[in-house]
């Protein structure tokens, strides 16, 4: 990443890394760039005075702890009116009961109150042990960044208060129905894809741009060079399509009304909404996901301005890191927080320092300050490269009646993940052993994230949501009432092939989680997996999208995309691929190729190559011949022809989808091999992982040897149509 606060030192743990600007893309600072794709420029000069833009009847006077403000218009509860100092409190300053909550491990829960925060927590769902503590105790609630609602007791008094306010806020989202309309309209989970241009870099070593976007029909093209056995070069083609799939040319501004835009209003909604990036090292992620905070707490700002003025909805901003396993406060010295499950499981996280904001310069001011303490370093691919998870939050609060005086409350909160990235530890040779370590814990932290998505879509009831911090803090992005945004951001050039093919399965994995109730993929969603086609190389490059040399997909009836050639020379021109990916008849060697992997799955890893099969397809031939001696014998026959063709075209179909789903689940094994051996710490459980993959692997076999079975049986049934033909004939 190149941003301006990644010019300072890294703070915290083991290195001090000097931080650089990469000189990879244009010569202005990132802040600038960003601010700038946001729309944002005007904040930009240190000097811009931009009033607030927030100013709320309700709390006109500002009474109370809660409403003084520092440094003009950022307030963090608890500082007294008139303290300029804009960010830390002097530790003096602080409590120390409330240092020592965020600071000291092992705590019970009855001793989280201070400073505690629910990740995603709503009204009726904070804590019941803070209550106690907290009543009559503001002052150190708001110095350390809560407002006294997230503390809310569950007392006779405020339930009564409660219950007025609940009335009022149910006659308020009826006031609303549009928005409500707008909640339901907006995907549960929405996967888009921004493909980034070739950096300096990647130019200077004339690296191909391998990725063609069709952006009409939310798909792109991704060209894998490969070897065939005889070593001649050929390549294949795998086609993906998402919600949205954005070129090099597509702002960010575009990006942000693409991905965030929609989900705004809905948070107001009591809605929780995250939006987060995935991707390779330096494939765009942080560069993606720094202007969407701002410009989206531009549309807050304006929708408590006209749609909900003088409504009493509050913006509380926070940030926070994940690095090296821990949590860390980028917005109060990198104090060390600790995440917290209470009864409900929800996530809490101890110490987290909450800001209180009015307008858009101060949440600038903010992100600039935590992008500034984050860890960075230099990876192969990314000079200014996160080597942390990044976590803003933009909570919106009401108070209990409206007034300061009262505690807030959470209504909704939508928060922003830029997650490392990941860099095998054999894609560069001279990383030193922190960056090593490093990339072994991020490696670790998105193989849980990997481990969940897996687990959601294979609808089990078990998610290993605990497996990482990171995991534990994305949980409610994936269960219950909750909005998802997942960016995944790729590589153009040929060297980031791989990275940029397991990005995108992942990607579409999270897509399949979208359709109903975490259900399993439905037929469709594997369309992507299935999309693989071989082209010589000749005719690739350049390859335009809807060039005549590819190979155009169209769903069959069962919803799974066939293979149809277009009649154009170029596409006979279509290779085959070895493994028999190309071939779209059913091939009786297939049945041998899943025997063979079966085998392997029980061996140990990893299958290289998938075996060659260009023998000719006896079942087929079989059953062709069937047909034709029945159809010479007997008209009559026709009919039952072309339900056996049908039947045959459906097991072709079926067998087909498995076989690619096998092979996408083997590539996606041996991405995760290459993973874990970047890990090379003990402890970190490799084996467990290991019996998981093969589970996955071993019910994936399975699956296709009944398959076999119903094929097997369907070839008996076909000869026995034989029998019957002849004997009529006779
Ligand atoms: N769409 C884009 N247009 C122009 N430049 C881009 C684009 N995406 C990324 N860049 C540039 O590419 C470089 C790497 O981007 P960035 O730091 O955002 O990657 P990253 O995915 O966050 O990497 P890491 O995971 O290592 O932090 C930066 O110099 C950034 O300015």
């Amino acid at each position: 990443m190149n941003f301006a606060g990644r010019q300072m030192k890294k703070s915290g743990s083991n290195g001090e890394v000097n931080r650089q600007f990469s000189d990879n893309f244009i010569e202005t600072t990132f802040n600038n760039k960003w601010l700038q794709s946001a729309g944002l420029h005007h904040l930009h000069s240190s000097n811009t005075s931009v009033p607030p833009l927030q100013e709320f009847g309700f709390y006109g006077n500002n009474v109370g702890v809660s409403s003084s403000r520092i440094g003009g218009n950022l307030q963090r509860g608890g500082s007294v009116e008139g303290n300029e100092e804009p960010w830390t409190p002097p530790a003096s300053s602080r409590s120390s009961s409330m240092r020592k909550a965020g600071n000291v491990e092992g705590l019970s829960p009855s001793e989280l109150s201070p400073g505690l925060l629910d990740l995603h927590s709503f009204d009726t769902e904070l804590i019941a042990e803070v209550s106690s503590q907290r009543s009559g105790s503001s002052q150190s609630l708001l110095f350390q960044g809560m407002s006294p609602g997230d503390s809310d007791p569950y007392s006779s008094s405020n339930r009564s208060t409660n219950n007025a306010r609940g009335l009022h806020e149910k006659d308020l989202l009826n006031s609303f129905p549009s928005d409500k309309e707008r909640a339901t309209n907006v995907a549960r989970i929405k996967v888009v894809v921004r493909k980034r241009p070739l950096n300096k870099k990647e130019l200077a070593k004339k690296e191909e741009d391998i990725i063609s976007i069709d952006p009409p029909m939310n798909s792109l093209s991704v060209y894998e060079t490969k070897l065939k056995v005889d070593l001649t070069e050929y390549v294949e083609r795998h086609e993906f399509t998402f919600d949205a799939v954005m070129d090099e040319n597509v702002s960010n501004d575009e990006i942000y009304s693409q991905t965030v835009e929609p989900i705004v209003p809905i948070i107001f909604q009591r809605t929780k909404a995250t939006c987060f990036a995935y991707g390779q090292t330096g494939s765009g992620k942080t560069y993606t996901m720094q202007p969407l905070p701002l410009r989206a707490s531009q549309d807050i700002f304006s929708l408590m301005q006209r749609t909900y003025r003088n409504q009493g909805f509050q913006l509380f901003v926070s940030f926070f890191e994940i690095y090296g396993g821990k949590v860390f406060d980028l917005l109060n010295d990198r104090n060390k927080l600790f995440m917290r499950e209470d009864g409900k499981q929800q996530v809490c996280i101890v110490g987290l320092q909450e800001y209180r904001v009015y307008n858009v310069e101060t949440i600038k001011d903010l992100i600039e300050k935590g992008n500034a303490t984050r860890s960075t370093g230099t990876t192969g691919a990314n000079e200014e490269s996160s080597r942390s998870h990044a976590i803003l939050q933009l909570a919106i609060k009401r108070s209990v009646d409206g007034s300061d005086l009262k505690p807030h409350r959470m209504v909704g909160k939508l928060s922003f993940i830029d997650l490392a990235g990941s860099e095998r530890g054999a894609d560069t040779t001279d990383n030193d052993k922190q960056t090593r370590m490093e990339g072994a814990e991020i490696n670790k932290s998105l193989l849980a994230l990997k481990e969940c998505i897996r687990a959601l879509d294979n609808d089990q009831g078990h998610i290993p949501f605990r497996g990482s911090k990171l995991t534990e803090v994305l949980r409610d992005s994936f269960v219950g009432d909750s909005r998802t945004v997942m960016i995944s951001c790729i590589s153009p050039n040929s060297g980031s092939c791989e990275h940029t093919l397991n990005t995108l399965r992942y990607a579409d994995r999270v897509k399949s989680l979208s359709k109903g109730n975490n259900s399993r993929r439905e037929p469709s969603s594997i369309s992507n997996l299935r999309n693989s086609v071989a082209v010589p190389l000749s005719s690739v490059f350049p390859a335009a999208p809807g060039s005549e040399d590819v190979v155009i997909q169209e769903a069959n009836k069962f919803g799974w995309s066939k293979p149809n050639q277009r009649e154009s020379p170029a596409s006979s021109s279509i290779d085959r691929v070895p493994s028999g990916r190309m071939q779209t008849n059913l091939d009786i060697n297939d049945l041998d190729y899943f025997e063979e992997d079966y085998g392997r799955f029980k061996s140990p890893w990893m299958p290289d190559k998938i075996s060659d099969r260009s023998q000719t397809s006896n079942l087929e031939n079989n059953v062709r011949q069937t047909l034709r001696q029945a159809k010479r014998r007997d008209p009559s026959h026709m009919e039952a022809d072309s339900d056996l063709v049908t039947l045959l075209k459906e097991e072709e179909d079926l067998v087909n989808a498995h076989r690619k789903q096998v092979e996408e689940t083997m590539d996606m094994v041996k991405e995760e091999m290459n993973m874990l051996a970047d890990i090379d710490q003990p402890g970190n459980q490799i084996d467990d992982y290991m019996s998981k993959l093969h589970t996955i692997l071993a019910q994936k076999a399975s699956g296709i040897l009944d398959l076999q079975s119903r094929l097997t049986q369907f070839q008996e049934h076909l000869k026995d149509t034989n029998v019957l033909v002849s004997s009529s004939d006779h």
